[in-house]
């Protein structure tokens, strides 16, 4: 049997500030959330460090008895010198850090550190594959680094320092200056290049506008909840489903399968996340505009997640930023099965729809419940179709296949002039084909 070659795991530690203002059940949520994403970046935590302060330490965010502590702790596995274990390769802390409090920390401690921030537009970093979503990873992550460049500098020392900047710099500017300058550019031709390509995906809205889809709904929600799962079952798509956090950067559109009328299109989105770096929902929003097209959300929410109703909270901010709290939306607790034994899962359904009410709640894992889901959306799409009878000449039938393409046919009858067909379709669509029948008559 071939012998799978894994990289070993960058072993790293967490280390957190619980502020008085959060409870406990909150703090080891987020901590517990931040040692995922250090998973999916693939680091192994070893050790967790919690400390309880009234506020961040001004110099280097922990304060100076846990700073020591872990210094202590690095150290003794750097000595410990078994052959199997390697070195700590970095301190994850769980907030936004300033850059003297980042250096401060790194130099009393002696390995890298990675606030939560960098670690999450890392991790876009790594996953982002199309040009658009490679070009908005990178505007948020030059972005986080310009005010950082100074502190950078100044812990590389003096041949950091010279080799930070390079060429053409002006007279009187320092290497930092250059280099902010050089980050300023870069961020202004990448949102050139974001603006062309949105030009590109307009076109693309159209086109599909033009193929008369506006029935389209946007799966959106924490990372993680399954809107990816989702959109598999109900597209039969193949799109990337992980247990990673922000496995999808791009939005993906299909149609749904079964096809109904009308023909209604899924996408699937960015996943958000607690403290979602502000410069990366900036560079999402045309991503995310997509969603915004949608004449439905549907919120996938992970059921099975005791952290669930903060990510909701969560959610609901990121689609009120971007403009979409009053589209209509349906919440779908996803996950049930993982939700302990049969008896517990009906509890919490019970739970749930009480409090939720006309949610859905499911498991993406089973088909009766993709079929429940399947026909809530048709029925949303449905309640708006209305009756109505189209003509259409003998002169035209090359335009029949056009009326079974967007409408449901109810009936159909013919005489000496032409065809009749009582339909039911959507107000738009019926516009849209008596125009162009009329056209033809
Ligand atoms: N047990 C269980 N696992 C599920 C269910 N739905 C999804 N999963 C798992 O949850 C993980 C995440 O699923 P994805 O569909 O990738 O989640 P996502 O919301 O697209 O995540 P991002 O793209 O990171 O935002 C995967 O391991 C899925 O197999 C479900 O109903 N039950
Ligand atoms: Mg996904």
């Amino acid at each position: 049997m071939r012998k799978e070659i894994q990289e070993k795991p960058k072993r790293a530690v967490v280390a957190a500030v619980q502020l008085p203002s959060v409870t406990d059940i909150e703090f080891e949520a987020s901590v517990t959330e931040l040692r995922e994403l250090a998973k999916t970046l693939g680091f192994e935590v070893v050790h967790t460090f919690m400390q309880k302060r009234s506020g961040f330490d001004s110099t280097a965010y922990l304060g100076v008895g846990k700073r020591q502590e872990i210094h202590q702790y690095v150290n003794d596995e750097l000595e410990a010198d078994e052959s199997d274990t390697a070195p700590i390769e970095a301190i994850l802390v769980d907030h936004e850090i300033s850059p003297s409090q980042a250096r401060n920390l790194e130099k009393e401690i002696g390995c890298e550190v990675m606030d939560r921030t960098m670690v999450i537009l890392e991790i876009f970093h790594r996953n982002a594959r199309s040009p658009a979503a490679r070009a908005q990873v990178e505007i948020a992550r030059l972005g986080y680094m310009a005010p950082r460049l100074r502190e950078m500098a100044k812990l590389a020392g003096p041949q950091g320092r010279q080799r930070s900047g390079v060429g053409g710099r002006g007279a009187g500017e320092s290497h930092t200056e250059l280099d902010r300058r050089k980050i300023r550019d870069r961020i202004a031709e990448l949102q050139l290049e974001i603006v062309a390509m949105d030009a590109e995906r307009q076109t693309q809205r159209a086109r599909r506008q033009e193929r008369r889809s506006n029935a389209s709904v946007a799966l959106v929600g924490y990372t993680n909840a399954g809107k990816s799962t989702l959109m598999r079952a109900l597209t039969g798509s193949e799109v990337l489903v992980a247990n990673k956090l922000f496995a999808t950067l791009d939005t993906t559109v299909r149609a749904l399968h079964p096809e109904s009328v009308p023909r209604i299109l899924v996408s699937d989105t960015v996943g958000f996340i607690k403290n979602l770096p502000h410069g990366l929902v900036a560079s999402f929003k045309s991503t995310l505009d997509e969603a915004l097209d949608a004449s439905l959300l549907l919120h996938v929410i992970d059921a099975s997640d005791p952290g669930f109703e903060r990510q909701i909270e969560v959610t609901n901010e990121v689609l009120n930023e971007i403009g979409a709290q009053d589209l209509p939306r349906i919440r779908i607790f996803n996950k049930i099965d993982y939700v302990g034994d049969a008896a517990a899962q009906a509890e919490c359904e019970a739970a749930l729809s009480a409090k939720y009410p006309s949610c859905i709640v499911m498991s993406a894992r089973r088909p009766d419940d993709v079929a429940k889901l399947h026909k809530a959306i048709v029925d949303f799409f449905q309640q708006d179709l209305i009756e109505d009878e189209l003509f259409l000449p003998w002169s035209a039938q090359q335009l029949r296949s056009e009326i079974y393409a967007n409408c449901k046919v109810l009936e159909e009858r013919a005489d000496e002039e032409g065809a009749y067909f009582k339909v039911s379709g959507e107000t738009s669509v019926l516009k849209d084909l008596r125009e162009k029948f009329d056209q033809v008559r």
